[in-house]
Protein backbone atom coordinates (compact mmCIF):
# COMPACT_ATOMS: atom_id res chain seq x y z
CA UNK A 1 0.00 0.00 0.00
CA UNK A 2 1.01 3.14 -0.72
CA UNK A 3 1.66 5.51 2.34
CA UNK A 4 1.31 8.27 0.02
CA UNK A 5 -0.53 8.21 -3.44
CA UNK A 6 -0.02 11.77 -5.45
CA UNK A 7 -2.16 11.92 -8.79
CA UNK A 8 -1.58 14.75 -11.67
CA UNK A 9 -1.58 17.28 -9.02
CA UNK A 10 -1.77 21.38 -9.36
CA UNK A 11 -1.11 23.90 -7.13
CA UNK A 12 -1.20 27.23 -7.76
CA UNK A 13 -0.54 30.68 -5.82
CA UNK A 14 -2.41 33.43 -6.94
CA UNK A 15 -3.26 32.23 -10.61
CA UNK A 16 0.58 31.49 -10.99
CA UNK A 17 1.05 27.57 -10.98
CA UNK A 18 3.42 26.27 -8.98
CA UNK A 19 2.86 22.37 -9.40
CA UNK A 20 1.89 20.78 -12.42
CA UNK A 21 0.97 17.17 -13.37
CA UNK A 22 2.95 15.98 -9.93
CA UNK A 23 2.36 11.86 -9.55
CA UNK A 24 4.45 10.50 -7.12
CA UNK A 25 3.87 7.09 -4.92
CA UNK A 26 5.72 6.23 -1.39
CA UNK A 27 5.38 2.90 -0.78
CA UNK A 28 4.93 1.99 3.04
CA UNK A 29 8.14 1.44 4.27
CA UNK A 30 10.08 3.50 1.48
CA UNK A 31 12.23 6.39 2.37
CA UNK A 32 11.86 8.57 -0.54
CA UNK A 33 14.03 12.23 -1.31
CA UNK A 34 12.44 15.05 -2.68
CA UNK A 35 15.43 17.34 -4.57
CA UNK A 36 15.37 20.84 -6.35
CA UNK A 37 16.70 23.72 -6.87
CA UNK A 38 15.34 26.65 -4.41
CA UNK A 39 11.59 27.66 -5.50
CA UNK A 40 11.46 24.21 -7.84
CA UNK A 41 8.31 23.52 -5.67
CA UNK A 42 9.34 21.07 -3.52
CA UNK A 43 8.14 22.73 -0.03
CA UNK A 44 4.83 23.70 -1.65
CA UNK A 45 4.06 19.95 -2.77
CA UNK A 46 5.17 18.77 1.06
CA UNK A 47 2.46 21.05 2.69
CA UNK A 48 -0.19 20.07 -0.39
CA UNK A 49 0.39 16.59 0.60
CA UNK A 50 0.02 17.54 4.50
CA UNK A 51 -3.10 19.56 3.33
CA UNK A 52 -1.18 22.74 4.00
CA UNK A 53 -2.36 23.87 0.64
CA UNK A 54 -5.03 22.87 -1.88
CA UNK A 55 -4.71 21.22 -5.05
CA UNK A 56 -5.86 23.07 -8.50
CA UNK A 57 -6.58 19.38 -9.77
CA UNK A 58 -5.39 16.24 -9.42
CA UNK A 59 -5.60 13.93 -6.00
CA UNK A 60 -3.65 12.60 -3.32
CA UNK A 61 -4.32 10.26 -0.72
CA UNK A 62 -2.83 9.05 2.36
CA UNK A 63 -2.86 5.70 3.27
CA UNK A 64 -5.52 4.50 1.06
CA UNK A 65 -7.86 7.79 1.91
CA UNK A 66 -8.80 10.18 -0.07
CA UNK A 67 -6.90 13.27 1.89
CA UNK A 68 -9.98 15.14 2.23
CA UNK A 69 -11.36 12.30 4.21
CA UNK A 70 -8.51 11.78 6.22
CA UNK A 71 -8.42 11.86 9.66
CA UNK A 72 -5.89 9.69 11.40
CA UNK A 73 -2.98 13.27 11.53
CA UNK A 74 -1.15 11.41 14.08
CA UNK A 75 0.19 8.48 11.98
CA UNK A 76 2.55 11.15 10.10
CA UNK A 77 4.90 13.52 12.13
CA UNK A 78 5.91 16.51 10.19
CA UNK A 79 9.08 18.15 10.55
CA UNK A 80 8.85 21.69 9.56
CA UNK A 81 11.79 23.43 6.94
CA UNK A 82 13.25 26.31 9.91
CA UNK A 83 13.00 26.16 13.65
CA UNK A 84 10.43 27.97 15.34
CA UNK A 85 10.19 26.21 18.70
CA UNK A 86 13.28 28.04 19.71
CA UNK A 87 12.16 31.38 19.17
CA UNK A 88 11.27 33.72 21.67
CA UNK A 89 8.69 30.48 23.28
CA UNK A 90 10.57 29.29 26.60
CA UNK A 91 9.91 26.00 27.02
CA UNK A 92 12.20 23.58 27.64
CA UNK A 93 13.68 20.91 25.24
CA UNK A 94 11.32 18.30 27.01
CA UNK A 95 8.26 20.19 26.87
CA UNK A 96 8.37 21.39 22.85
CA UNK A 97 9.16 17.25 22.53
CA UNK A 98 6.10 16.22 24.69
CA UNK A 99 3.77 18.73 22.18
CA UNK A 100 4.49 15.83 19.53
CA UNK A 101 2.22 13.38 21.72
CA UNK A 102 -1.08 15.89 21.64
CA UNK A 103 -1.97 14.14 18.39
CA UNK A 104 -2.14 11.05 19.62
CA UNK A 105 -3.21 11.45 23.85
CA UNK A 106 -5.91 14.17 22.86
CA UNK A 107 -5.19 17.67 24.45
CA UNK A 108 -7.48 17.34 27.58
CA UNK A 109 -6.18 13.97 28.62
CA UNK A 110 -3.27 14.67 31.21
CA UNK A 111 -0.15 13.13 29.94
CA UNK A 112 1.04 9.39 31.17
CA UNK A 113 3.68 7.14 31.56
CA UNK A 114 3.41 6.12 27.69
CA UNK A 115 3.77 9.72 27.05
CA UNK A 116 6.72 10.26 29.10
CA UNK A 117 8.62 7.46 28.08
CA UNK A 118 8.20 7.95 24.08
CA UNK A 119 9.59 11.80 24.59
CA UNK A 120 12.30 10.05 26.50
CA UNK A 121 12.95 7.69 23.82
CA UNK A 122 12.85 10.42 20.98
CA UNK A 123 15.04 12.37 22.89
CA UNK A 124 17.85 9.70 23.21
CA UNK A 125 17.22 9.19 19.65
CA UNK A 126 18.56 12.46 18.18
CA UNK A 127 20.90 12.28 21.15
CA UNK A 128 19.66 15.04 23.61
CA UNK A 129 18.30 13.39 26.46
CA UNK A 130 20.89 15.56 28.61
CA UNK A 131 19.19 18.10 27.72
CA UNK A 132 15.44 17.69 28.20
CA UNK A 133 15.04 20.36 31.34
CA UNK A 134 17.07 23.43 29.52
CA UNK A 135 15.14 26.28 27.49
CA UNK A 136 15.20 25.39 23.55
CA UNK A 137 16.40 28.37 23.16
CA UNK A 138 19.61 27.86 24.82
CA UNK A 139 20.86 24.98 22.38
CA UNK A 140 22.42 25.47 18.90
CA UNK A 141 20.61 25.57 15.52
CA UNK A 142 21.47 22.00 15.01
CA UNK A 143 20.23 20.43 18.18
CA UNK A 144 16.54 22.99 18.13
CA UNK A 145 16.20 21.18 14.74
CA UNK A 146 16.84 17.65 16.65
CA UNK A 147 14.45 18.87 18.77
CA UNK A 148 11.59 19.39 16.31
CA UNK A 149 12.84 15.26 15.25
CA UNK A 150 12.25 14.76 18.17
CA UNK A 151 9.09 16.03 18.49
CA UNK A 152 7.63 13.93 15.50
CA UNK A 153 9.15 11.05 16.75
CA UNK A 154 7.77 11.33 19.91
CA UNK A 155 4.00 10.83 18.30
CA UNK A 156 5.17 7.47 16.94
CA UNK A 157 3.87 7.90 13.25
CA UNK A 158 4.09 5.96 10.56
CA UNK A 159 5.46 8.25 8.21
CA UNK A 160 7.35 11.02 8.85
CA UNK A 161 7.45 14.06 6.47
CA UNK A 162 10.72 16.37 6.97
CA UNK A 163 11.14 19.90 4.87
CA UNK A 164 14.96 20.21 4.53
CA UNK A 165 15.44 19.12 8.01
CA UNK A 166 19.06 19.80 8.23
CA UNK A 167 19.50 22.36 5.81
CA UNK A 168 22.78 24.01 7.81
CA UNK A 169 23.04 22.39 10.61
CA UNK A 170 26.76 20.91 12.08
CA UNK A 171 27.66 17.57 11.10
CA UNK A 172 27.07 16.25 14.57
CA UNK A 173 23.33 17.15 14.49
CA UNK A 174 23.31 15.61 11.09
CA UNK A 175 24.90 11.96 12.08
CA UNK A 176 22.62 12.12 14.82
CA UNK A 177 19.68 13.11 12.51
CA UNK A 178 20.88 10.06 10.08
CA UNK A 179 20.72 7.54 13.17
CA UNK A 180 17.59 8.86 14.14
CA UNK A 181 15.98 8.08 10.69
CA UNK A 182 17.81 5.09 10.11
CA UNK A 183 16.54 3.47 12.82
CA UNK A 184 13.40 4.52 12.19
CA UNK A 185 13.18 3.41 8.90
CA UNK A 186 14.62 0.13 10.40
CA UNK A 187 11.58 -0.22 12.47
CA UNK A 188 9.26 -0.42 9.16
CA UNK A 189 8.45 3.52 9.22
CA UNK A 190 7.95 5.49 5.95
CA UNK A 191 10.08 8.43 5.16
CA UNK A 192 9.29 11.38 2.71
CA UNK A 193 12.15 13.95 2.57
CA UNK A 194 12.73 17.12 1.17
CA UNK A 195 16.67 17.94 0.85
CA UNK A 196 19.55 19.86 -0.52
CA UNK A 197 22.03 18.35 0.34
CA UNK A 198 22.16 14.63 1.20
CA UNK A 199 25.00 14.13 3.47
CA UNK A 200 24.81 10.73 5.71
CA UNK A 201 21.28 9.92 4.89
CA UNK A 202 21.79 9.27 0.88
CA UNK A 203 22.56 5.31 1.48
CA UNK A 204 18.89 5.21 3.07
CA UNK A 205 17.46 6.57 0.27
CA UNK A 206 15.25 4.13 -1.78
CA UNK A 207 14.02 6.32 -4.52
CA UNK A 208 14.99 10.20 -5.59
CA UNK A 209 12.41 12.47 -7.10
CA UNK A 210 13.46 15.41 -8.68
CA UNK A 211 11.33 18.74 -8.87
CA UNK A 212 11.92 21.46 -11.89
CA UNK A 213 9.94 24.11 -12.28
CA UNK A 214 6.97 22.80 -10.91
CA UNK A 215 7.35 19.44 -12.74
CA UNK A 216 8.99 15.71 -11.59
CA UNK A 217 12.05 15.99 -13.77
CA UNK A 218 13.40 12.63 -12.60
CA UNK A 219 12.66 9.58 -10.44
CA UNK A 220 14.93 6.56 -9.41
CA UNK A 221 17.97 6.03 -7.59
CA UNK A 222 19.84 9.11 -6.24
CA UNK A 223 21.56 11.54 -9.12
CA UNK A 224 25.18 12.49 -8.86
CA UNK A 225 25.23 16.15 -8.38
CA UNK A 226 26.02 17.59 -11.92
CA UNK A 227 28.99 19.96 -12.04
CA UNK A 228 30.75 18.61 -9.44
CA UNK A 229 31.42 14.93 -9.62
CA UNK A 230 33.31 16.14 -12.97
CA UNK A 231 35.94 18.01 -11.80
CA UNK A 232 39.32 17.33 -11.60
CA UNK A 233 39.94 18.30 -8.06
CA UNK A 234 36.68 16.70 -6.96
CA UNK A 235 37.39 14.15 -4.09
CA UNK A 236 36.18 10.49 -4.20
CA UNK A 237 35.87 9.82 -0.90
CA UNK A 238 32.36 8.04 -1.12
CA UNK A 239 31.89 4.75 -2.22
CA UNK A 240 29.83 4.55 -6.23
CA UNK A 241 27.07 1.95 -5.34
CA UNK A 242 26.73 2.00 -8.89
CA UNK A 243 29.14 2.23 -11.88
CA UNK A 244 26.09 3.71 -13.87
CA UNK A 245 24.02 6.43 -11.91
CA UNK A 246 22.39 9.09 -13.74
CA UNK A 247 23.73 12.67 -13.34
CA UNK A 248 20.92 15.04 -13.14
CA UNK A 249 20.41 18.35 -11.50
CA UNK A 250 20.17 18.78 -7.63
CA UNK A 251 21.43 21.81 -6.66
CA UNK A 252 20.39 25.77 -7.70
CA UNK A 253 23.81 26.24 -9.74
CA UNK A 254 23.25 22.95 -11.64
CA UNK A 255 21.59 23.24 -15.15
CA UNK A 256 19.19 20.91 -16.43
CA UNK A 257 20.34 19.08 -19.31
CA UNK A 258 18.24 20.12 -22.51
CA UNK A 259 16.33 17.23 -23.79
N1 LIG B 1 2.61 31.25 -0.05
C1 LIG B 1 3.07 31.51 -1.28
N2 LIG B 1 2.48 32.46 -2.04
C2 LIG B 1 2.91 32.72 -3.29
N3 LIG B 1 3.96 32.09 -3.88
C3 LIG B 1 4.60 31.16 -3.15
C4 LIG B 1 4.20 30.81 -1.81
N4 LIG B 1 5.02 29.84 -1.36
C5 LIG B 1 5.89 29.60 -2.35
N5 LIG B 1 5.65 30.37 -3.42
C6 LIG B 1 6.37 30.34 -4.71
O1 LIG B 1 6.19 29.05 -5.25
C7 LIG B 1 7.38 28.59 -5.85
C8 LIG B 1 7.79 27.27 -5.21
O2 LIG B 1 8.16 27.51 -3.86
P1 LIG B 1 8.59 26.36 -2.88
O3 LIG B 1 8.84 26.98 -1.55
O4 LIG B 1 7.62 25.25 -2.96
O5 LIG B 1 9.96 25.88 -3.54
P2 LIG B 1 11.12 25.00 -2.93
O6 LIG B 1 11.55 24.10 -4.02
O7 LIG B 1 10.67 24.37 -1.66
O8 LIG B 1 12.24 26.08 -2.63
P3 LIG B 1 13.29 26.17 -1.42
O9 LIG B 1 14.31 25.09 -1.69
O10 LIG B 1 13.84 27.54 -1.56
O11 LIG B 1 12.53 25.97 -0.14
C9 LIG B 1 8.41 29.69 -5.67
O12 LIG B 1 8.43 30.45 -6.85
C10 LIG B 1 7.86 30.50 -4.54
O13 LIG B 1 8.26 31.84 -4.64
Amino acid sequence: MSAVAVRHAAVSYGGREVLQDITLDVAAGQVVAILGANGSGKSTLIRAILGLVPLRSGSIELFGTPQRRFRQWARIGYVPQRMGAGSGVPATVGEVVASGRLARRGIFRPSGAADRAAVQAALEDVGLLDRIGDPVSTLSGGQQQRTLIARALAGQPELLILDEPTAGVDAASQDAFAGALRRFGAAGGTILLVAHELGPIEPLIDKAVVVHHGRIAYEGAVPEPAGHHGDPGHDHVHPHAEAERPAICVAPTDRMPTR
